[in-house]
């Protein structure tokens, strides 16, 4: 990809945004249409992944015909909160290979705590997909991106609900390499460095926890 920032303002997507972040929205609701915004960010992460052509048969001719090049995708998400992007994108990448980072943000100060990590074999050779709905600080994004580069990723792209300006400056500082695509970039965070205007903590709305 060629843009490190890619604001998806497509209709139906900025219209199921707004119904997130809406306070009142159930968090069933919340769950379903995170999962529908998913299928469509992903479909614009993937939009340049790399093509090659196999040789098939139709009924009426052989043709070489379009396909992914490369080994499978690996998607990784960042505990808990990536799970609700992660089960959209499965259903369209079905034969992805899937890891997780367990990552959760200390309200104090800000860092990434780190409680597991599990990712495929092979990710030098795979397009990695890191999935978390929001950027906020980034640390916790640079961080699982440390994390997998460590692991041999070394081509990766993240993809969010909602940026902050902040992270999105943070991302580009830490990891310059990996384009970032999202439904929206919004104004700023508060002081508990939390996105503004956002729509909350998202972990809590998918999971209705507190
Ligand atoms: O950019 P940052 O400032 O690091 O903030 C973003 C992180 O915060 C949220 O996770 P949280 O820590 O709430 O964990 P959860 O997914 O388990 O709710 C979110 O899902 C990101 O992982
Ligand atoms: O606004 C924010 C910031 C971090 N994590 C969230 O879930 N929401
Ligand atoms: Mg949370």
């Amino acid at each position: 990809m060629t843009e490190h920032l890619t604001v998806v303002n497509h209709p139906l997507v900025q219209h199921k945004l707004s119904i997130m972040r809406e306070k009142d929205t159930s968090t069933k609701s919340f769950r379903q249409l995170l999962r529908e915004i998913s299928l469509l960010l992903a479909y614009e992460v993937t939009r340049e992944l790399p093509m090659t052509t196999m040789q098939i048969e139709t009924p009426l001719c052989p043709m070489e015909a379009p396909t992914i090049e490369g080994k499978k995708l690996a998607l990784v998400s960042i505990l808990r909160a990536g799970n609700g992007l992660l089960d959209g994108i499965l259903d369209l990448i079905p034969n992805a290979r899937v890891g997780f980072v367990g990552l959760y943000r200390d309200p104090e100060t800000l860092q990434p705590v780190q409680y597991y990590f599990k990712v495929p074999s092979e990710l030098e050779d795979r397009v990695t997909i890191v999935v978390d709905p929001m950027l906020a600080t980034g640390n916790s994004s640079v961080a699982a991106i440390d994390l997998l580069k460590k692991a041999g990723a070394n081509n990766i792209r993240f993809l969010c609900l909602l940026a902050a300006p902040e992270g999105v400056a943070r991302m580009k500082a830490a990891h310059p390499d990996v384009p970032i695509v999202t439904a929206a970039l919004d104004s700023h965070l508060n002081d508990h460095g939390y996105i503004v205007p956002g729509l909350g903590d998202a972990g809590d709305r998918m999971y209705g926890t507190k």
